[in-house]
């Protein structure tokens, strides 16, 4: 886990010489094998603090600890090597390869290169990339997206226990971005890594957050579950951050098949269980229907989800 301790980072205004905090008192622990999303307005201190935990910035004051290590006692170049880093613009290296963009950590490392090759493959393979057809080409060869994927498998080449990502998804349109993110999901839930995760869209942190960490003007307005939050916001701040639409925003990251109970839905409009429950319940809404049949893969009704379902969820 990474601890923060009364974490705080200060600029002096060089002109009047008053203090400004980006971070300020900041005590919060990102538990372990989870996504934490760090939610807040812009300018409110979450890429500070990111930066911080990998020594990116200096922090004025308090303390970071990583699985009981002061990270102030570990030299920033042998830090970073342990802790993946994934932000916005990809930073990939434009004249090597894909596979070498994923390699040059463990290059860097001077593991074995039959066993980096093998871990390429998989890693290409794992953010829904075919190595065959992407492991040779050059990242201007690639859609953004692509390229994105590209930056997250690199983050995992090195297999860091820690993996901080700053608006990872950022620059990508609405389609696309829902599609990596559920391939990002399925990979976390298979490796469960520490994850640190720099947002302000909203249904990005209720979605893929097992944490949220609301922050604002350089303190912690809340952390808990998404759920927390919707439900029992500690302040007026968090309540309207979230708006009204809270709970439709947790819906939105919710498979219909997670929530569709037993039924052999006979009459009622059909939906993909892959659909998430927002959108199902907009074809309730449009289809006058109080319940809808969820689809299997198999193209069989798996289930039957209904309005009284979405509220108790
Ligand atoms: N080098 C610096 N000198 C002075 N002020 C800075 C410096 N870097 C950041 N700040 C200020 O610190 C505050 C926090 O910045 P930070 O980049 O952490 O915000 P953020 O929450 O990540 O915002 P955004 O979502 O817009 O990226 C901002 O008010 C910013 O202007």
């Amino acid at each position: 886990m990474i601890e923060l301790h009364h974490l705080e980072k200060r600029y002096d205004d060089p002109l009047t010489g008053q203090p400004f905090y980006a971070v300020k008192d900041l005590s919060l622990t990102f538990p372990s094998g989870e996504i934490t999303a760090l939610l807040g307005p812009s300018g409110c201190g979450k890429t500070t603090t990111l930066r911080m935990i990998n020594r990116l910035i200096e922090p004025t004051g308090g303390q970071i600890v990583i699985e009981g290590q002061d990270v102030m006692n570990v030299k920033p170049e042998a830090l970073r090597r342990k802790i993946g880093y994934v932000i916005q613009q990809i930073g990939l290296f434009p004249h090597l390869t894909v596979a070498q963009n994923v390699a040059t950590v463990p290059d860097l490392l001077g593991a074995p290169k039959a066993q980096t090759r093998a871990r390429v493959r998989e890693l290409l393979d794992l953010v829904g990339l075919e190595p065959s057809q992407f492991a040779a080409k050059r990242p201007s060869e690639l859609s953004g997206g692509q390229q994105q994927r590209v930056g997250v498998a690199r983050a995992l080449a090195a297999d860091p226990p820690v993996l901080l990502m700053d608006e990872p998804f950022g620059a990508l349109d609405p389609l696309a971005r829902d599609k990596l993110q559920e391939a990002f999901r399925e990979i976390q839930q298979r490796l469960k890594k520490t994850i640190v995760m720099v947002t302000h869209d909203i249904d990005e942190a209720l979605k893929l957050g097992d944490k949220v960490a609301l922050l604002n003007a350089g303190t912690l307005a809340q952390f808990g579950t998404p759920d927390d939050l919707v439900r029992r916001p500690a302040s007026d701040f968090v309540k309207q951050f979230l708006g009204d639409d809270a709970l439709l925003r947790q819906l939105a990251g919710v498979r219909s098949a997670a929530l569709a109970r037993r039924g052999d839905g006979a009459g009622l409009p059909q939906v993909s269980g892959q659909l998430d429950a927002r959108s199902a319940l907009s074809v309730m809404l449009r289809e006058r229907a109080e319940a809808v049949a969820v689809m299997g893969e198999d193209g069989q009704v798996s289930g039957v989800l209904s309005f009284h379902d979405l509220e108790q969820a």
